[in-house]
């Protein structure tokens, strides 16, 4: 049976959106990642279903899916992307997003421009998690990085110079550290002033991306916590940039940015390997 699919991106980190709200599609984790997969298949960074909320204040329930076929608890861009669909869908400016990670508010600042509350980011060994009892703001490996969840594990390495690390040479091995039970997504960030970053992430299951809502997210939080930025901070990754706030008042973080639909098409889950 063709399944519909919208294919949106923020900032370049691109999703195939898939609605599952009136109808179920045989979506298994090997069909995901052929779906996922750039030369046999759609092609996209993460792949995404809608379903029916049942958590107060969510309009929708979101689930995020890497290129490999895993499952996340939450993907920033892609719940930008979301909150859009939903916004011009309802016509209202405020939605919520039920996810893995908890019911996100998110509010269409103007089109295509939407604002996150990403919720309290998580920074406890356990929570992150981490394989061991330590402090997160200090992780003992080489590189020295910093630790969070938020909703999905991130560990962000300061680099003195923007391009001090190649992502594509050093992430592979960090994303399956034995530190990280749950594997990472791994950041390399370089702090620029006092309220500006520039970010690069190889993400767990997908590589490296042109952007990681989330990861700059956890970013901008690890540095706050290490005294290195302000409470609101732009990052700059190389799809474009997004402003970043951890609010004093309740611990939440925003997350500001484009949210942008490509294109639609259909295609036929039964065509791929189940
Ligand atoms: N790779 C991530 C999910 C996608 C995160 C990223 N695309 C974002 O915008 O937050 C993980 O496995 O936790």
């Amino acid at each position: 049976m063709m399944t519909g699919f919208l294919k949106m991106h923020g900032l370049g980190n691109d999703f195939v959106v898939v609605d599952e709200r009136t109808h179920r599609h045989d979506l298994t984790p090997a069909r995901i990642a052929a779906l996922s997969d750039r030369h046999t298949g759609i092609g996209c960074d993460q792949f995404v279903t809608l379903r029916p909320a049942c958590a107060e204040g969510a309009d929708v329930f979101v689930r995020f899916f890497n290129a490999d076929g895993s499952e996340s608890g939450a993907c920033g861009n892609a719940s930008r992307c979301v909150a859009d669909l939903v916004a011009r869908e309802t016509g209202r400016a405020q939605v919520g997003l039920q996810t893995r990670a908890g019911v996100l508010a998110a509010t269409l600042v103007r089109p295509g421009v939407v604002r996150v509350d990403m919720g309290v980011p998580a920074q406890g060994w356990a929570d992150v998690p981490l394989a061991k009892a330590m402090d997160t703001l200090h992780l003992p490996i080489p590189g020295d990085p910093a630790a969070v969840s938020m909703g999905n594990p991130h560990a962000t390495f300061f680099l003195s110079a923007p391009d001090a690390v190649d992502p594509c040479v050093a992430g592979p091995e960090l994303e399956h550290h034995p530190l990280f039970p749950e594997r990472a997504n791994i950041g390399f960030a370089h702090v620029m002033g006092r309220d500006a970053m520039r970010l690069r992430v190889w993400e767990r299951g997908s590589g490296l991306t042109r952007a990681c809502g989330s990861g700059a997210c956890a970013a901008v939080v690890n540095a706050i916590r290490r005294g290195l930025v302000e409470r609101t901070c732009t990052v700059q990754m190389d799809g474009g940039e997004l402003t970043i706030t951890w609010r004093e008042s309740d611990g939440h973080v925003l997350m500001t940015g484009p949210a942008t639909t490509s294109f639609t098409g259909t295609f036929n889950p039964e065509d791929y390997p189940r």
